[in-house]
């Protein structure tokens, strides 16, 4: 069931041909965006506001498919300008995701050109960008040479599982994939950062090379972009991009010494941690068309994606579809420590002196990939954007589930030896149950990740805000809805990551960007689409079970590693030289860590 959703009113029904913004999904190698692509989905959210602008804010979205850049007025939220591009992913082998730096690079100075030169159509200029924000992928990691700028390897995506063996062997060293949970939040897991640098060290002579001669620099996107726009001058990330590279201490927001002695990596090639919000610096990149503007909010994208939905009260949570799904539950300003899976991260710090506010977050490895899949791989899906209309040419998946675990799984499993399954198929199969049973794979992931966080947080989570891409697909947030027994709130934002960074961006220059407050809104209009569940208590129970059902099956398929370059590597050799003193070190520091948190 669908309704359109005013604040404090559920209305007549929903028509989607309003849904529009359909040129903003176009997955060409361009994305061109005219000023008819405002962030808002109807129509109607277009209109122009009366009020005096305050400035333009910019902000970068280096997403881990698509990077734009995009320019709002200020009070309100209106996107006047943008331009954006598909990165592309290279994969040299099962499970290795890699992207080039320099084309990160080229693609945000393009995009950041192109948004400008669109300025002056809507009577504004360049000049009129007070501040710039900057939001991006998550964990990708990429080392450079301070000296010279130079890339020295591809950035290694969030997704790799290159370092599995790694962290087998630390997990069996440790006797405990939480062993460090107490620190960072975080499960040991191919996920994070840190394992990325170590390979990086261990396997990449002119990185070795570069450490020597104190030369090395290593940081997730953010740092990168930063150390680019900024020609060097600053080397820093934010608490909510540190806090996703298992390297930085919760409680302190700083380096832990014990991780970085745990991962041998030194302090000085990273950056320094500061809050999102903040005036970092001026842009004085001769390549950049935002030369002369101010740095001043930087997020991870999950993160700001949160913001940006108002999820601004412990409870409040939302999920982003994307190529993965990321679930995100604000915890206000005390960490919650998860027992089932979860991770805890920093959601937001907006400036030096605020209060670090937390969240717990389920990140699911495929959602939107699937789709992708279905269409670049398997070949029955001409668009990913026709999953929809696929899907709903069957009433139901035909009893197939699909556990999309090509790199092992997510939350709450933290399984890498889970491997993708279809099951369920019969003679009557046809590719419109698999694609359904795709996008059903992706509600019931959610459904996987609102359960531990309700047994985590105690919360009573009774609905669900949604945002990304995916989410223009109707069948999916019904489906969404159904599986999950609540309603789901639809931002009428496009992007509110986007939203999420350019509110950073403009606290920091005095700007408040909507309050971060719903009802303070400058625009009245409809703020969601809401779509209600359909479904029985005993249905979502069966269907959910048999869904836990495929989940089992998948899990343990991968027996032993496949043999990769890590594996072969004579100079790799990441727990024979982790000395067992530093695990001594570690459980030692570990224990006064809890004693301290005890203690207070
Ligand atoms: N209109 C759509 N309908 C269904 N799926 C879509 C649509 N647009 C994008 N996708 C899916 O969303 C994912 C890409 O979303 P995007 O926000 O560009 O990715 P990322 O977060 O990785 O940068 C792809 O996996 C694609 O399959
Ligand atoms: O760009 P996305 O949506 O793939 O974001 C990736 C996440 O930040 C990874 O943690």
């Amino acid at each position: 069931m669908l309704a359109v959703h005013k604040p404090d009113q559920v209305s007549t029904a929903w028509v989607r041909k309003e849904s529009g913004g359909a040129s903003n999904m176009t997955e060409g190698k361009n994305i061109p965006n005219s000023s008819a692509d405002v962030p808002f989905r109807s129509k109607e959210l277009r209109k122009q506001s009366l009020i005096q602008h305050t400035g333009l804010v910019g902000v970068i979205d280096e997403g881990t498919k698509t990077i734009g850049f995009s320019i709002y007025t200020t009070p309100d939220f209106n996107e006047i300008a943008a331009h954006r591009v598909e990165l592309s992913v290279i994969s040299p082998q099962d499970g290795w995701y890699e992207q080039d730096p320099l084309e990160i690079m080229a693609s945000i100075n393009k995009c950041a050109e192109e948004a400008i030169k669109q300025l002056p159509e809507h009577g504004f200029s360049s000049s009129d960008i007070v501040s710039v924000g900057i939001t991006n992928q998550r964990e990708t990691t990429i080392v450079w040479d301070a000296v010279t700028g130079k890339p020295l390897y591809n950035a290694i995506v969030w997704k790799d599982i290159r370092t599995s063996s790694t962290v087998e062997k630390i997990v069996a060293k440790v006797q405990d994939p939480n062993h460090f949970r107490n620190i960072t939040g975080l499960p040991i897991s191919t996920y994070f950062s840190a394992l990325k640098i170590r390979w990086l060290k261990d396997n990449v002579p002119e990185v070795r090379q570069a450490i020597r001669g104190q030369r090395c620099k290593a940081g997730t996107v953010d740092s990168w972009i930063v150390w680019n726009l900024t020609n060097g001058a600053l080397h820093i990330t934010d608490v909510t991009n540190a806090s996703r590279t298992l390297l930085m201490n919760l409680e302190t927001q700083n380096w832990d010494p014990v991780l970085l002695k745990t991962f041998a990596i030194k302090e000085d090639m990273l950056p320094t941690i500061r809050s999102c919000s903040e005036i970092f610096g001026k842009i004085t990149s001769e390549r950049s068309a935002l030369r002369g503007m101010t740095l001043s909010g930087i997020m991870g994208n999950q993160q700001a994606s949160l913001l940006g939905q108002m999820c601004v009260k412990p409870g409040q949570t939302k999920n982003t579809y994307r190529s993965g799904c990321f679930l995100l539950c604000n915890t206000g300003d005390k960490p919650v420590f998860s027992r089932h899976g979860l991770l805890t991260t920093v959601a937001y710090k907006l400036g030096p002196q605020a209060p670090t506010i937390y969240a717990i977050e389920g990140a699911v490895s495929v959602a939107g990939h699937a789709l992708s899949w279905l269409q670049n791989k398997m070949r029955i899906l001409p668009d990913s954007r026709d999953a929809e209309k696929y899907a709903e040419m069957v009433p139901t998946s035909g009893d197939v589930y699909f556990v999309p675990a090509f790199t092992g799984l997510y939350a709450p499993y933290w399984r890498q030896n889970a491997r993708g399954i279809i099951i369920g198929l019969t003679q009557f199969t046809r590719k419109n149950h698999i694609v359904r049973a795709a996008l059903e794979s992706i509600c019931f992931q959610t459904r996987d990740i609102l359960e531990c966080m309700h047994q985590e947080c105690g919360y009573e989570i009774n609905k669900l805000h949604a945002d990304g891409k995916l989410t223009t697909n109707n069948l999916l947030m019904q489906l969404q809805a159904d599986t999950i027994g609540m309603p789901v709130f639809r931002s009428q934002l496009m992007d509110s990551t986007a939203f999420g960074a350019a509110m950073c961006a403009a606290q920091a220059e005095g700007i408040d960007l909507c309050k971060f407050e719903p009802e303070k809104r400058y625009y009245e209009n409809v703020h969601y689409d809401t779509f209600l569940a359909t479904t029985t208590d005993v249905e979502r129970k069966e269907r959910y079970g048999k869904w836990k059902r495929a989940v089992e099956r998948s899990l343990g398929w991968v027996i032993k590693q496949k043999k990769t370059r890590e594996h072969t590597e004579e100079n790799y050799r990441m727990l024979s030289s982790l000395p067992a003193s530093i695990f001594l070190i570690s459980s030692f520091a570990m224990l006064v860590h809890s004693f301290a948190a005890t203690a207070q």
